[in-house]
């Protein structure tokens, strides 16, 4: 069954020498592999960071084999896109797997390393974060654990690649003997009648047997009525259930049986730890986080800018490229296209370094500590009721606050919704209304230099647009949203050095991938300018613009650009001096307006592109439509005052 089942995915079978990194979401897998393979991957303190798989070269006595970042599961049993690739991977006939446990939650680790013994893969097993663990008083019987799970155990710290050496020479022997002893590629052996107890080495004859020692007769994909391609799927749902009991009881038992636990005063961190996921004091503290957090995005980027990029920009870079272009090229367009009001030397500097960029790099400083210290699923926890009454989980808050960075991992991260409809739900409401910083950037420059009043109205009411979409697409999107599971991981101290590490790694990855679409949209408006073209657009439009959505003609640039990028669709508007009114108009339609490019393409490849299409003409519909009625609205009420 399994191994028919992959032969539609040539790409999981084409690695070669493959070592699988499996384990329950938040142990620590992907600092494993950024160690052993010296690939750099993101891995955050949440469950679900990694939703795809990550393949990379390791090094093991000579040889070399693929290490592949497995995303986390906390079942064999294929409930997610997620936990689908974790089945297909142990069904692909991997020489080896490292799990890494969890040394403050064994329990539920051990559940799926119970498991994973069904595909009778030689297995090393990490017992990472015990650094956690002794500071929470938990000592694990470590030669124990070994004797009842069959298989070596590594105590690590990967944080700071304590016992990597230890866990790379123990690997570097299990591959070898898997190799000269390994028969069959495809290990799925388990058996629905609940024998697959068998194998886990009974505990009253704890070093009775090994990794390999499940009855390899039992049975196989014969038995089963289900087409799903996991090794325990092919049984039938009654029996499925009944496993799952099983092992949840056998690693209870286990998880007891190697485990003591000294009462130690909970730290500082614990007891705030646990605090915050209670209504009193979590909501307020939650409050705080957010203003905070905003505060320190709008306060310090602001403060960036004026004290030091703005001067860089207006008296050294802009002057420079005009004294330097008009030393050569003689007045006329090209050196308008250069360096006119909107020439590209000009606006490139001004828009992307001078708005966007100061914003971006104080975000990833606050979010990229808020999500590594494991607050996110806090929040998550705090607000499930609420998320819950517009139509998702609570878990789904952590893709959405990703989103403010930006939509695209976000919408990659909905791969670990259970169910299509939370899927569906959430990308829309992402695409709707939440603004990447970019976007958010620009907003807060645009309307906080006029006044902040105008900012805190914008927020409100992208607030009020972000649960009306949420009920609107609960209503239009037909299905379930599963019950929210989520493991709250401890609260950390985020580790220095991989903190400033993922953060450099994030504004390089900006810079890289934003650039690039920036300047084209710096290109574009030089050229609409510069050649006549924007006015010409802005006479032929002038009663959409101005008698509809009450903005002047020029603004149309803002709707051309923000096609190409968000920051783009708020950008040109500064340049219009706009009152408070007009630049009201223009956030919102900003807000709802249609996602970049970027987005489109995520969207095309996630989903189909008729729902990228759908998802284009109903943002841009609706940007069009609601700042049309504000602006006829607000007039009306203008009128009366
Ligand atoms: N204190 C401490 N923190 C650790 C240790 N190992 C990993 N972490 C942190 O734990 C968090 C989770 O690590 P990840 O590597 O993202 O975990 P993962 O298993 O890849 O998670 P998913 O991709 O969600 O399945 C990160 O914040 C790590 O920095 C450890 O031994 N000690
Ligand atoms: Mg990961």
């Amino acid at each position: 069954m399994g191994c028919h089942d992959l032969q539609e995915d040539p790409k999981i079978l084409g690695f070669q020498n493959k070592v699988l990194l499996m384990g329950s979401p938040n142990v620590g897998k992907s600092v494993f592999f950024s160690a052993l393979t010296g690939i750099h991957v993101v891995s955050s303190n949440y469950a679900g960071t990694t939703v795809s798989y990550m393949e990379g070269k390791m090094e093991l006595g000579g040889r070399s084999y693929s290490l592949i970042d497995v995303p986390g599961t906390y079942t064999m049993s294929a409930n997610s896109e997620a936990e689908a690739i974790a089945v297909r991977f142990a069904q692909s006939g991997p020489e080896a797997v490292l799990f890494v446990l969890d040394a403050t939650n064994l329990e539920g680790g051990l559940r799926l390393a119970l498991e994973l013994k069904e595909y009778n893969l030689p297995t090393v097993y990490a017992l990472n974060m015990t650094d956690v663990a002794e500071r929470k008083g938990i000592h694990i019987n470590v030669s124990l654990l070994s004797q009842k799970l069959g298989g070596p155990v590594i105590p690590t710290v990967a944080v700071k690649k304590d016992g990597f050496d230890e866990l790379k020479t123990v690997l570097e022997e299990t591959l070898q003997k898997g190799s000269s002893s390994q028969e069959s590629s495809c290990g799925c052996n388990c058996d629905c009648s609940g024998s697959s107890a068998s194998s886990f080495p009974d505990s009253s004859s704890p070093s009775s047997s090994g990794s390999s020692s499940s009855d390899s007769s039992s049975s196989d994909s014969s038995s089963s009525a289900s087409s799903s391609n996991s090794c325990g799927a092919s049984c039938s749902d009654e029996e499925k259930s009944e496993r799952y009991v099983q092992y949840w009881e056998q690693a209870k038992t286990l998880a007891k049986e190697v485990t003591e636990t000294k009462e130690v005063k909970p730290g500082f961190l614990d007891r705030l730890g646990d605090k915050m996921v209670k209504p009193w004091p979590g909501i307020p503290i939650a409050i705080f986080v957010i203003v905070l957090s905003l505060g320190i995005v709008v306060g310090a980027g602001k403060a960036l800018r004026a004290a030091l990029i703005l001067p860089l920009i207006n008296n050294i870079i802009v002057p420079f490229f005009q004294n330097l272009f008009t030393s050569f090229i003689p007045e006329g367009i090209l050196l308008n296209v250069l360096v006119g009001e909107y020439g590209i030397f000009v606006i490139s500097f001004e828009w992307i370094l001078g708005l966007v960029i100061p914003y971006v790099i104080i975000f990833q400083f606050v979010f990229t500590f808020l999500e590594d210290c494991g607050y996110l699923p806090r929040i998550s926890v705090l607000f499930d009721n609420i998320m819950r009454k517009l139509g998702v989980q609570g878990g789904s808050l952590i893709n959405i606050m990703l989103a403010f960075g930006c939509a695209v991992p976000a919408i990659i991260g909905t791969r670990s919704a259970t169910t299509k409809k939370e899927r569906l739900m959430v990308t829309t409401m992402i695409c709707f209304s939440v603004p990447c910083i970019s976007q958010m950037s620009v907003l807060i420059a645009m309307t906080s230099d006029y006044s902040m009043s105008l900012f805190a109205a914008v927020l409100i009411s992208a607030f009020i647009i972000f649960i009306s979409v949420a009920l609107l697409a609960n209503k239009v999107f037909k299905g379930k949203v599963d019950p929210l599971v989520i493991e709250v991981p401890n609260l950390l101290m985020p580790n220095r050095k991989a903190y400033f590490k993922k953060l450099w790694i994030r504004i390089k990855q900006f810079i890289w991938e934003a650039e690039g679409p920036m300047l084209l949209a710096v290109f574009i408006a030089a050229i609409f300018k510069e050649t006549g073209m924007l006015d010409l657009l802005a006479v032929w439009l002038e009663p959409f613009m101005v008698g509809w959505l009450g903005l002047p003609g020029e603004a149309v640039m803002a709707l051309i650009l923000g096609i190409v990028r968000r920051e783009m669709s708020v950008a040109p508007l500064l340049m219009l001096h706009l009152s408070g009114f007009q630049m009201y108009i223009g956030a919102i339609i900003s807000l709802l307006y249609l996602p970049c490019l970027s987005v489109f393409g995520i969207l095309a490849k996630e989903f189909n592109a008729k729902t990228a299409v759908g998802i284009v003409l109903l943002t841009t519909v609706s940007a069009l439509f609601v700042g049309g009625v504000i602006n006829h609205v607000g007039s009306f009420i203008f009128a009366l005052i």
